[in-house]
C-alpha cells in the first residue's frame, strides 16, 4: 500500500482486484451496495462466494450496525454479481476517498453498473414511511465545503479530472425502475427525487432539515454521494434507491429518530427493495450494454 493513508494509488487497488479475481470464480458486470438493514439482498444470492472485508488487503472494515462487512459474489436473477454487505460511511472515521474506494475496485473487476441502496429520512411533505425513492440527482453537503471522494493524488487512470455529473443517476436505468416497480405493484410507494447527504452520525435539527427542504432535497441519508460520484467518474452507471425509513421531524416536539428504528422499518420493506432490484437485474441486457431510454 501507499506510505501514507492519503489515497490507495492504482496499483494498489489493483492489487485488491487481483486478490479478489484470485479468490472467486466469478467475473461480475452488476454490483449492489447494501444500504443500512437492506443487507438481506445480498442473502439472496445463489452459489455465494463470500469474502470478510477483514481477509482482504488495504479493506476499511464496516463498524456500523446493520452492515456485515463482506463482498458477495454469485448470481442474482441468472447474472454474475457482486454485493457490498456493508458500506463505509464517513463518520465512521473514513475519508471520502476510503468510503468510495470499493467502486475503483469494482471497475478492475469489469463492473459496469452499480446499485446503490440505503435507507434514508424522507424530507417531502408528501412521501410516507416505506417509500422507495428512485434517486434522480443528490446534493453532497460535504462536497459543498470541498470534501470530495476524488480529491487527492491524480491518476487519470481512475478517470478524467473533471468528470461531468450532469447526469449521475442513470436515466434509462431510471425508467427501467419506475416500470419494474409498476410490474411489481409497488406504484404510489415509489418516488423519484433528491438525495442530500449529510455528514452524520448525528440526526440533523429540525432547523437543519428545513433548511434541506428549502434546498429542493427529498430525503436525507448519510452514505451514497461519494460511492456515486466515483462510479460516474470511471465510467459505471449507476441506480441509487433510499428506502424512506424516517419522517424528518418538522417540529422539535416531535421524537426524533434513532438507528435501531430505522433498521426495523428497513426490514419491513427490504423485501420489496430486494425484489426491484433483482428483478431490474433480471431484465438487464445480457451484454450489460447501457439501458436505453424510451
Ligand atoms: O446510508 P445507509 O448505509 O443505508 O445508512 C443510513 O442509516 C444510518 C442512520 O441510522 C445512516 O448511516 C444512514 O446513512
Ligand atoms: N441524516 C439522516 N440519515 C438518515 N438515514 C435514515 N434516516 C435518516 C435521517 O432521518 N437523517
Amino acid at each position: 500500500m501507499a506510505e501514507s493513508e492519503e489515497t490507495l494509488t492504482y496499483e494498489d487497488i489493483q492489487h485488491i482486484s487481483d486478490f479478489l479475481l484470485k479468490t472467486t470464480k466469478y467475473r461480475p458486470k452488476v454490483a449492489v451496495i447494501c444500504g443500512s438493514g437492506l443487507g438481506g439482498l445480498a442473502d439472496v444470492v445463489q452459489e455465494q462466494d463470500v469474502i470478510d472485508y477483514r481477509d482482504i488487503p488495504n479493506f476499511p472494515q464496516s463498524t456500523v450496525q446493520g452492515h456485515r462487512g463482506r463482498l458477495v459474489f454469485g448470481h442474482l436473477a441468472e447474472k454474475s454479481v457482486i454485493c457490498m454487505q456493508g458500506r463505509f460511511h464517513q463518520y465512521e472515521g473514513y475519508p471520502l476517498w476510503k468510503v468510495a474506494m470499493p467502486v475503483r475496485v469494482f471497475k478492475m473487476i469489469g463492473v459496469e453498473t452499480l446499485f446503490v441502496t440505503n435507507a434514508a429520512g424522507g424530507l417531502n411533505r408528501n412521501y410516507n414511511i416505506g417509500d422507495i425513492m428512485i434517486v434522480k440527482d443528490h446534493i453532497s453537503m460535504p462536497g459543498m465545503t470541498t470534501d470530495n471522494p476524488l480529491k487527492g493524488f491524480y491518476d487519470e487512470r481512475f478517470g478524467k479530472p473533471s468528470s461531468p455529473v450532469t447526469e449521475l443517476y442513470d436515466r434509462g436505468l431510471r425508467e427501467l425502475a419506475r416500470r419494474v416497480a409498476g410490474d411489481l405493484g409497488l406504484g404510489e410507494a415509489v418516488r423519484e427525487g433528491v438525495l442530500v447527504q449529510v455528514g452524520g452520525p448525528s440526526f440533523d435539527t429540525v432547523s437543519v432539515f428545513n433548511m434541506l427542504r428549502r434546498l429542493g432535497a427529498d430525503c436525507v441519508g448519510m452514505s451514497s454521494a461519494p460511492e456515486v460520484t466515483v462510479a460516474r467518474h470511471c465510467g459505471i452507471r449507476v441506480l441509487g434507491l433510499s428506502l424512506v425509513t424516517d419522517m424528518a421531524p418538522m417540529e422539535s416536539d416531535l421524537p426524533p429518530t434513532n438507528h435501531q428504528e430505522i433498521l426495523q422499518t428497513a426490514k419491513t420493506r427490504a423485501v420489496d427493495v430486494q425484489n426491484l432490484v433483482c428483478e431490474m437485474i433480471s431484465q438487464l441486457p445480457n451484454n450489460n450494454d447501457s439501458v436505453q431510454p424510451s
